[in-house]
């Protein structure tokens, strides 16, 4: 895997689903002045309708195709897979269910003043990136982020 730091700004951002995953994506993603759209019958969050766009369905591929990146974090692991399969060659999926079928991995963040740390283990231990996040928190002295 290579690590970046990505420019978000006008890039057009799509999460499919609205549970807890798609939650913490969001989060994540709404300091970033992305474009973000939501497709998803049902959300379990607050949508603030001026930043973030929703669309109150089912997974179409017609929904996805002017997307730059697309998390799919449905609880379907078949819809995911199938967002994965349907992408076009430029566009790049974050499938929350199937790291083998996932072009981009999320990291745990720490933000310290000007210190961004990232923490990764390559998709092999996603509690162990989170267990190393509170520690690095702990040390550094930060309060922890919300859950
Ligand atoms: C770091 C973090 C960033 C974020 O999501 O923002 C993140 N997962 C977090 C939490 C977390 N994930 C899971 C649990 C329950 C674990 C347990 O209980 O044992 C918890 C803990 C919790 O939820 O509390 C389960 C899980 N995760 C993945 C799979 C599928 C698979 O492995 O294929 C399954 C099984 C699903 C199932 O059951 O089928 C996959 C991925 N998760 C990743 C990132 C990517 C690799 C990260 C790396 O390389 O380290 C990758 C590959 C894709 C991606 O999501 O980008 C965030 C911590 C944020 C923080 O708090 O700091
Ligand atoms: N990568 C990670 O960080 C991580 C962590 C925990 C779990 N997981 C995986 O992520 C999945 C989602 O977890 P969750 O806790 O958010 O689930 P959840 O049940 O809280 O939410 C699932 C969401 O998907 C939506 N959805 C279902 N089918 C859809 C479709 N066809 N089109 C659009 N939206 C659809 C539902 O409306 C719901 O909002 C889990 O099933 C698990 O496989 C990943």
């Amino acid at each position: 895997m290579y690590p970046v730091m990505l420019n978000l700004k006008n890039k057009k951002v799509v999460i499919v689903g609205g549970g807890m995953v798609a939650a913490r994506k969001l989060r994540g993603l709404q300091s970033e002045n992305a474009q973000i759209t939501i497709i998803s019958p049902q959300v379990d969050f607050e949508i603030n309708p001026n930043k973030v766009r929703w669309i109150k369905a089912d997974y179409l591929p017609e929904l996805t195709k002017d997307a730059d990146i697309v998390f799919a974090c449905t609880n379907d692991k078949a819809v995911n897979q199938m967002i994965y399969q349907d992408a076009a060659q430029h566009q790049w999926i974050n499938n929350v269910s199937n790291k083998e079928s996932s072009d981009l991995y999320n990291v745990s963040v720490v933000q310290d003043e000007a210190v961004t740390y990232a923490i990764s283990t390559n998709g092999t231990n996603p509690a162990l990136a989170k267990k190393t996040r509170i520690r690095l928190q702990e040390f550094l002295k930060i309060k922890r982020k919300e859950e």
